[in-house]
């Protein structure tokens, strides 16, 4: 609640016109009675005095003669008579005892009246009363004519009380009221002013002009810790040499005193260091009064906290630049520590951090004044000690386990006599290093990373507030800390392949401008190798990605084990990878490299508990001499590795011209397919399936031609990839379905007999949602029955992701397409468990086994495994590549139920097939046993 000290005060004078009026009423009234009153008395006295005489002097007239001198007694009437001259106004009776009329004068005078008697004794001494009775009309009369005279005086009477001698007591009263409520207003401004004085945070000092003081507040004797007696008695130099004394500087506070005594109505003001430390700010003012000086009103207020917490912020403000604008972690640090030191004025401050997640060990981050010999001892001596010591701390702060994962914060006692300080105990007295207080420093996610640490001289030398400055510093060093990490972590993710933690494809090309550089100037050579796994896609889809990623970071390892410290390894992405050896001085030392590289991967990687096989195909190039430019070179080593691949690939190839002329062709091809279908380029071949056991065409495999208008036709192997990799397959599939379907309606209505036709699908297009309604759209526009129809999946396609294809085929299946071979079976990794699951109807045995027939032992143990696979799942087999009577002859003695390949036919156009297809079916004892006719090949 505030008080208004200029609010009118209420007065409790008492009402004193109303008393004045209410005497002068009764001044008035009693003069305006008085005046008749009198009157009548005097009056009265006047008039019934004479009376009372003549009624005395009547009755001893009748009786009152001594007998000594024998007077006559009167008679009654003669005794009336002799008071006559009283007047009519008095009627004299005189009466016996019995009350009966002796004698009167005159009747009785009407009321008012006087009655007076006095007893005599008449004849025989009988009792005889002598009464008078007189009027008193005329005094009645006449009083009332005075009390018009005594109203006109009480009128007077009251105006006069009124107006003159009350006036005087009225200004008397005013002023006794004026002066109660001017001391009542005193008290209250006094009370006022103690209580003000009293509740401000500023200790207020008073002085008179000459200096003595007048009055301090509490808080000013607090503030200098002085007695409340100290300001009783004390002579105006006395009591600021008293205050000048507790200052760091006490003569410019005296010189400023001074100063004032000359220029004394002058406001002044300055900034007071103690010498405990704490920082006043005082400020002085002149006191008026009557518009001069009387005195000077001093206010000291403490700002230590103050200006503490600005130190402190601008330490933070000044310590978080430094981290943001990139200046190293020590520097920041170093920083936070003299500041922290500064605003302490007691402590050696040492932040330490750990130098990773992983360990455990504190490294000393800052130390300013701490002596050299403390840290460079901790620093040497290894940080075992130093982290019992700590985890003693949390033991000591409360934490769970008193571990250094915890966070703590602490005095550590026990210096003297503490094992864990037992290392550091005698450095540490030496230096007086007493007592320790330690803060845990923390990560946003409450990870330890430090350890920030306040030493002292003496236990009880930590000030109260530095326990505040410590954890704002910890915080401080944390976020810091913080920081840095993200910021490696965002130069590793911006330059580091997160997979292999091999530099990524800028900092290769960072490393790469570098190396050209170096090399320039020590006129040697550098290679540049671009690397591609062989089969990776195969192995990453067959055994998933995770396999896949741990091969690729196997791969990485084994390539940095082949290189020099200054090479340099990059993964580009997916399974490419590039190396740069600086400093060759001739290609025979790149070469010598690959070979050591081919040889690294050959031994198997585990994965999955299973024995993996990857090989490299590598292309070198030479700086300078295959080009001067990084864009280039790479191009280069790019070129030389298709070759290898091409090749089939694990081994390595340098980068010759010639080899750019075929990239060249590679280009031109892909650019050709683009328009290959808009001009009618592509077509379909059929090659006829021969079933073995009726010897009758059962249907055709349909295979892609591209007829270049320059090249001729070009093998699928050769632009199928190419399709794959720029996305076109998925069109050109579509194109090639909606071809063969349409082709099979055509034979179906020409009476051909009734063939399947199957339809290579690629893993884009299996990967494909709609790949389902897609076939089914088709099927339902050409109008063929869904048996006829055909297809071939790659063993590799459907183990990429097993249960989805196994939901894939099901919904083509649903479509009423029944036939779904499984293409190059044996060269991947089929899980037979899901193979049981495929709805699938024939394995086609692969041409690599075919080729070995019957001669090597691996390839018939494999056919046979397959077959006899097959038929126990109730699956076909299809044999692909059946060149020669003997791999028929070996694969008809084996059970196998289908062959394709050249000894029945190469792929055939549309209209060659369908006149194949005429011709055997006239053929009397058509089969494919070996006295069989011998098909004649078109192709
Ligand atoms: N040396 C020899 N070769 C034989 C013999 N019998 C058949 N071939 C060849 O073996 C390949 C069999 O096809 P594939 O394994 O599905 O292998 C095919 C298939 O994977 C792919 N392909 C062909 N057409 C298409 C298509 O329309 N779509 C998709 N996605 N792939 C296709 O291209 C591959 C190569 O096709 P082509 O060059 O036509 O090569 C064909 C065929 O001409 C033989 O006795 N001896």
């Amino acid at each position: 609640m505030s008080i208004d000290p200029t609010a009118p005060m209420q007065e409790s004078s008492p009402d004193l016109p109303g008393v004045i009026i209410r005497l002068a009423w009764i001044g008035g009234a009693l003069v305006a009675l008085l005046v008749p009153l009198v009157f009548f008395v005097v009056a009265y006295q006047g008039e019934v005095a004479p009376l009372e005489v003549a009624l005395r002097l009547g009755a001893r007239g009748y009786a009152g003669a001594a007998p000594a001198q024998s007077a006559p007694a009167r008679s009654p009437q003669a005794v009336v008579q002799a008071l006559s001259w009283l007047g009519d106004d008095t009627a004299i009776r005189l009466l016996d005892a019995n009350q009966r009329l002796l004698a009167a004068n005159a009747a009785d005078p009407g009321l008012p009246r006087l009655t007076r008697s006095v007893m005599l004794e008449g004849d025989g001494g009988a009792p005889l009363r002598l009464e008078l009775r007189h009027s008193l009309l005329p005094l009645a009369t006449m009083t009332l004519f005075m009390l018009a005279p005594g109203l006109l005086l009480g009128l007077l009477a009251f105006t006069s009380l009124k107006s003159v001698p009350m006036r005087a007591f009225h200004l008397a009263l005013q002023e006794v009221a004026v002066r109660k409520r001017t001391e009542e207003r005193l008290a209250k401004s006094l009370s006022i002013f103690t209580a003000t004085l009293e509740s401000t945070a500023d200790g207020i000092f008073v002085t008179d002009v000459q200096g003595r003081p007048i009055v301090a507040n509490q808080r000013f004797f607090d503030l200098w810790n002085l007695p409340k007696s100290a300001i009783a008695g004390v002579a105006a130099l006395d009591m600021l040499v008293l205050l000048a004394d507790q200052l760091r500087e006490p003569q410019a506070f005296l010189a400023l005193q001074k100063d004032l005594t000359r220029h004394i109505g002058d406001d002044q003001g300055a900034i007071l260091e103690l010498r405990d430390g704490r920082l006043f700010e005082w400020n002085s003012r002149p006191q008026y009064v009557d518009g001069s000086v009387a005195g000077r009103v001093s206010s000291f207020r403490d700002i230590s906290e103050r200006k503490r917490a600005e130190s402190l912020l601008a330490a933070e403000k000044q310590v978080l630049e430094m981290v943001v604008c990139g200046n190293s972690l020590q520097a920041a640090l170093g920083e936070l520590g003299r500041h922290v030191e500064m605003l302490s004025g007691q402590m050696f401050c040492a932040i330490l951090f750990r130098e990773s997640e992983q360990d455990s060990n504190l490294l000393y981050a800052t130390g300013p004044s701490l002596p050299r010999a403390v840290t460079d001892a901790i620093a040497h001596q290894g940080q075992g000690a130093l982290n019992d010591i700590f985890a003693h701390a949390a033991s000591q702060g409360g934490a769970q386990d008193h571990g250094l994962s915890d966070e703590f914060s602490g005095v550590i006692e026990g210096i003297e006599v503490h094992p864990a300080w037992r290392r550091y105990r005698e450095l540490l007295s030496r230096h007086q290093l007493c007592a320790c207080f330690a803060v845990s420093i923390l990560s946003s996610s409450r990870q330890l990373l430090g350890v920030i640490v306040a030493h002292y001289r003496k236990p009880d030398d930590q000030p109260r507030h530095d326990r505040e400055l410590i954890w704002v510093a910890a915080h401080l060093t944390g976020i810091a800390i913080e920081r840095r990490q993200a910021e490696a972590r965002l130069q590793v993710l911006a330059h580091y392949d997160t997979l292999t933690l091999l530099p990524n494809r800028d900092l290769f090309r960072d490393r790469l401008g570098q190396a050209l550089t170096r090399v320039e100037r020590h006129k040697s050579l550098v290679a540049i190798m671009f690397l591609d796994l062989d089969r990776f896609k195969t192995i990453n889809d067959t055994l998933g990605h995770d396999a896949g990623d741990n091969l690729l970071r196997e791969v990485a390892t084994r390539l940095q084990r082949c290189v020099r410290a200054e090479d340099t390894v990059a993964r580009l992405g997916g399974d490419e990878f590039t190396v740069i050896l600086e400093h060759i001085n001739k290609p025979e030392e790149a070469a010598m490299v690959a070979s050591k590289i081919v040889e690294a991967l050959s031994p198997a990687i585990m994965l999955g508990g299973q024995e993996t096989f990857v090989t490299p195909s590598i292309g070198i190039t030479i700086y300078p001499g295959d080009s001067t430019t990084s864009e280039q070179l790479l191009k280069n080593a790019d070129t030389a590795m298709y070759r290898v691949k091409q090749e089939g690939g694990n081994g390595y190839r340098f980068f010759t011209p010639e080899l750019n002329t075929l990239a060249v062709g590679r280009l031109e091809t892909e650019s050709g397919l683009r328009r290959a279908q808009e001009r009618e380029e592509f077509a379909v071949y059929y090659q006829p399936k021969m079933d073995l056991e009726s010897g009758a065409i059962i249907g055709a495999e349909a295979l892609l031609r591209w007829n270049h208008p320059e090249r001729g036709p070009v093998s699928p192997v050769e632009f199928i990839p190419i399709l794959e990799e720029t996305g076109q397959i998925e069109q050109v599939g579509e194109w090639v379905l909606k071809t063969v379907c349409t082709q099979l309606r055509q034979w179906q209505d020409a009476a051909l007999p009734p063939l399947n036709v199957a339809v290579n699908l690629s893993g884009r297009q299996l990967q494909r949602n709609n790949l389902a309604s897609t076939i089914g759209t088709i099927l339902d526009a050409t109008g063929l029955d869904p048996r006829f129809l055909e297809l071939e999946v790659t063993e590799s396609m459907l183990m990429h992701d097993a249960p989805y294809a196994v939901e894939m085929l099901m919904q083509i299946r649903a479509k009423g397409v029944i036939h779904i071979d499984v293409d190059d079976f044996g060269t991947g990794y089929s899980s037979l468990s899901y193979l049981k699951r495929f709805p699938i109807d024939a394995l086609k045995l692969d041409k690599s086994f075919v080729d070995g027939l019957p001669c090597d032992e691996d390839d018939i143990a494999i056919c046979r495994a397959v077959i006899a696979l097959a038929h126990n799942l109730k699956l076909r087999v299809i044999a692909e590549g059946v060149e020669n009577d003997a791999q028929l002859a070996f694969l008809r003695d084996n059970g196998c139920d289908v062959i394709q390949g050249y000894i029945v036919s190469r792929p055939l156009p549309a209209d060659a097939f369908a006149q194949l297809v005429r011709q055997h079916a006239c053929m009397p004892g058509r089969g494919a046993g070996s006295d069989s006719p011998r098909l004649s090949l078109v192709h």
